[in-house]
C-alpha cells in the first residue's frame, strides 16, 4: 500500500506567521504541507495564491506544498503554482469537463497531478483511465470552504471504493480529521492525511501527527495481514468470505445510512466494499436485483487475494 504521508493544512495556522508555521509543522514531523487555495467562486472564500507560495517556498525550500486547488478555472493556475514551487496540484472534478487535459498541463510543469470530490461526487465518477493518469485522488470529508468543519463519516465508503479499484494510487482525505476520526480514514484504505485545526491548534502537534500516521500504519498492517490487498484482475471471479457478524452489522448501518454521494454501505472498508460487490452479484444471479449488472456492464470483476 502507499506510504502514509501526514499533510498539515495550513488553512488553521496563524497565516500572518505562514513561513514560521511551515517550518514549525516540518520540525514536528509533517510531511507535506496542505496548501489551500481559494478563488471566490468555486468556494465562498478568497485564501491565498501564486506569491503568497512562493514566499514560503523561498523561506522553507524543503516544504513539498500539497496545493489544493478550490478553483474554478483549475488550467489557468497551473504555471503560476509550479513556478511558485507548488509540488502536487490537485484540481476538483467538479470544476472541468476535461480532467485527462488538466493531468497532462499539471505534469508538463513537472508537478504531481491530483484530483479532488467533493461530497456529493460519486467515487465511480472518478473513471478508471483518470486515475490511471494522476498521483492521487482527494475525498473531501466536508464541503470545501472552510475549515473547523464536522467530519462526515458517512463519506467513507467512497474512500474504500477507490481504495479497491486503485490499491496503489495515493488517496487523500481532508476535513474534519483528527485523533477521533483517523480510525474511519485509516481503515477505509486512505494514505495521504490532511489535517488542519487538529493538528495546528494542538498542544503538541508533534504528538497528533505521530498520532495520526500509527493509525494510518497500523490500519494498513492490519489489512496486509489479513489478506485485505485488493488486487484488480479483469480475468477474476469475484471471492467473498463467508458474512460474519462485522459485515451484518455494516450491512444494518448502511440501511440507515446512505446519503450524499455515498455509493457503498457506511462503515466500509477495502474488504467490505468487496464483500458488498459479492452481495450484489449473488443476488443479480438470484434475481432479486438487477444493481451489480451495471458493474458487470463495466466489465468489472474483482477479487481477494
Ligand atoms: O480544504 C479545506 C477546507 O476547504 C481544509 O483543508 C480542511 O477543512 C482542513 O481543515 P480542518 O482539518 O480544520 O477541517
Amino acid at each position: 500500500m502507499p506510504k502514509v504521508i501526514i499533510a498539515p493544512s495550513v488553512l488553521a495556522s496563524d497565516l500572518g506567521n505562514l513561513n514560521y508555521e511551515c517550518r514549525r509543522m516540518i520540525d514536528d514531523g509533517a510531511d507535506w504541507l496542505h496548501m489551500d487555495i481559494m478563488d471566490g467562486h468555486f468556494v465562498p472564500n478568497i485564501v491565498m495564491g501564486a506569491p503568497i507560495l512562493q514566499s514560503v517556498k523561498k523561506a522553507v525550500p524543503d516544504i513539498f506544498m500539497d496545493c489544493h486547488m478550490m478553483v474554478t478555472e483549475p488550467e489557468r493556475w497551473v504555471k503560476d503554482i509550479a513556478e511558485a514551487g507548488g509540488a502536487s496540484y490537485t484540481f476538483h472534478l467538479e470544476a472541468t469537463d476535461d480532467p485527462l487535459d488538466v493531468v497532462r498541463l499539471i505534469k508538463a510543469t513537472g508537478m504531481k497531478a491530483s484530483v479532488a470530490i467533493n461530497p456529493g461526487t460519486p467515487a465511480s465518477e472518478i473513471s478508471d483511465e483518470l486515475a490511471e493518469a494522476v498521483d492521487m485522488i482527494l475525498v473531501m470529508t466536508v464541503w470545501p470552504g472552510a475549515g473547523g468543519q464536522s467530519f462526515m463519516k458517512e463519506l467513507m465508503p467512497k474512500v474504500a471504493e477507490l481504495r479497491a479499484r486503485f490499491p496503489h494510487v495515493n488517496i487523500e482525505v481532508d476535513g474534519g480529521v483528527a485523533p477521533k476520526t483517523i480510525k474511519y480514514c485509516a481503515d477505509a484504505g486512505a494514505n495521504v492525511i490532511v489535517a488542519g485545526t487538529a493538528v495546528f491548534r494542538a498542544e503538541s502537534p508533534r504528538d497528533v501527527i505521530a498520532y495520526l500516521r500509527a493509525e494510518c500504519t497500523a490500519a494498513q498492517e492490519r489489512i496486509l495481514q489479513e489478506r485485505q490487498t485488493l488486487i484488480y484482475d479483469p480475468n477474476a471471479d469475484v471471492v467473498g468470505d463467508d458474512e460474519d457478524q462485522e459485515a451484518e452489522e455494516r450491512r444494518k448501518e448502511a440501511s440507515a445510512g446512505r446519503r450524499s454521494g455515498a455509493t457503498t454501505p457506511v462503515g466500509s472498508t477495502p474488504r467490505s466494499y468487496l464483500r458488498h460487490l459479492d452481495r450484489r452479484r449473488s443476488s443479480a444471479a438470484s434475481g432479486k436485483s438487477g444493481k451489480f449488472g451495471q458493474l458487470t456492464d463495466l466489465g468489472m470483476t474483482l477479487k481477494l487475494v
